[in-house]
């Protein structure tokens, strides 16, 4: 069975880029592919291995400076909490972003105790030290797109909502997590109002699993229409996308996506047969975000993002004694 994910748009299809034809960064590459690269002779590699004179420093220096190469990434933020055992929460997240081509930064939300079997303990981080923050990334390397997962308190909430909206922040990819893959609770009651009231009307695009969709709905979720109309219904309610992830269902992994112009993309994804799925919210969460920060539509975003993570399931890591993590480097291997 394949199981690339396979896209049906009930409108016409957007053009994107495609990322097929887009080169993996250079520290990926293989030897014969990073040999094909145009390289700078810099001074300094000119003089390789020999100790250099005290009176060519003038002029190596010069020559130095005018031929450095420079580049750059798109920077992605995620504003999530720490999972000690590396699977889900912060760690997916910036292993992710650095799989999919982009700058990874943190604000960290909560500090918990985890691992494949259970979360023991969780420390919520001060709001003012989550504000600052993110105001030291967004003063220095203002992302072009931002994760939000782990948000377990209303006073949490209240300072992510008012910082990004002080930095003008784009492209935000929100994550509504709400119980862990082993079981526990990862929000407070009272913090779903605030997540839904305050973060939701925030966020380009929300993605609930089946699960935290019917909490959000009131509604239950029996079949892909039920997902459907819950879609229309979060973007109704929010006025921003939703997809709805269909990880929790019984049969195939399909994801549906409602926009707020009132298209609806399926995201079909045959179900891997692989026990350890600690993570996969997050992954694809921070997947979107980074290919959101690479240019694309959101339908494209999630499109590259769902083969990203299936690949990263198909890759059948097998680690600790619960529902294990993915291997999020599984393209470069
Ligand atoms: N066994 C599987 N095979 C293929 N795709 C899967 C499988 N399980 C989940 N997915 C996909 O993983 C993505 C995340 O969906 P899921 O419903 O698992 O989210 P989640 O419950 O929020 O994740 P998390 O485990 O982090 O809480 C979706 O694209 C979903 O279709
Ligand atoms: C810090 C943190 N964030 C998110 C999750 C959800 O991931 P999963 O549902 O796969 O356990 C988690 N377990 N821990």
């Amino acid at each position: 069975m394949r199981c690339v994910p396979v896209m049906r748009t009930k409108t016409p299809s957007r053009r994107s880029t495609s990322l097929s034809a887009m080169p993996p960064p250079e520290h990926f590459m293989n030897q014969s592919q990073s040999a094909n690269l145009p390289r700078l002779t810099t001074g300094a590699a000119k003089h390789q291995g020999k100790p250099l004179r005290k009176t060519s420093w003038a002029p190596l220096r010069m020559n130095t400076m005018a031929q450095i190469a420079t580049s750059t990434l798109p920077a992605v933020l995620a504003i999530s909490g720490s999972d000690s055992s590396g699977g889900a929460g912060m760690q997916a997240d910036l292993k992710t972003m650095l799989a999919c081509g982009v700058f990874g930064m943190s604000a960290i939300t909560a500090l918990t105790a985890q691992n494949t079997t259970g979360v023991r303990s969780i420390q919520d981080t001060k709001p003012d030290i989550l504000a600052d923050q993110i105001n030291m990334v967004f003063e220095d390397i203002p992302p072009v797109a931002v994760k939000i997962g782990m948000v377990s308190a209303t006073d949490i909430i209240d300072v992510i909502a008012e910082r990004l909206t002080f930095h003008h922040a784009t492209n935000i990819v929100l994550d509504p997590v709400m119980v862990a893959t082993s079981g526990a609770n990862l929000i407070s009651d009272d913090a779903i109002a605030a997540l839904t009231g305050k973060l939701f009307p925030m966020a380009t695009v929300v993605t609930p699993n089946i699960p935290e969709a019917e909490v959000l709905t009131d509604t239950l979720i029996r079949d892909q229409e039920d997902m459907e109309a819950a879609a229309h219904r979060l973007v109704e309610r929010y006025g921003c996308a939703a997809l709805v992830k269909g990880g929790h269902g019984t049969e195939d992994a399909n994801d549906v996506l409602a926009e707020t112009d009132g298209t609806v993309t399926w995201f079909d994804g045959a179900r891997i047969n692989n026990p350890n799925t600690h993570g996969t919210g997050c992954t694809l969460s921070s997947a979107i975000a980074s290919y959101l920060a690479l240019g694309d539509t959101l339908p494209k975003a999630i499109k590259h993002a769902k083969k990203y993570l299936t690949g990263a399931l198909k890759a059948q890591l097998n680690l600790g004694h619960g529902s294990g993590p993915m291997d999020h480097f599984w393209k470069y291997r």
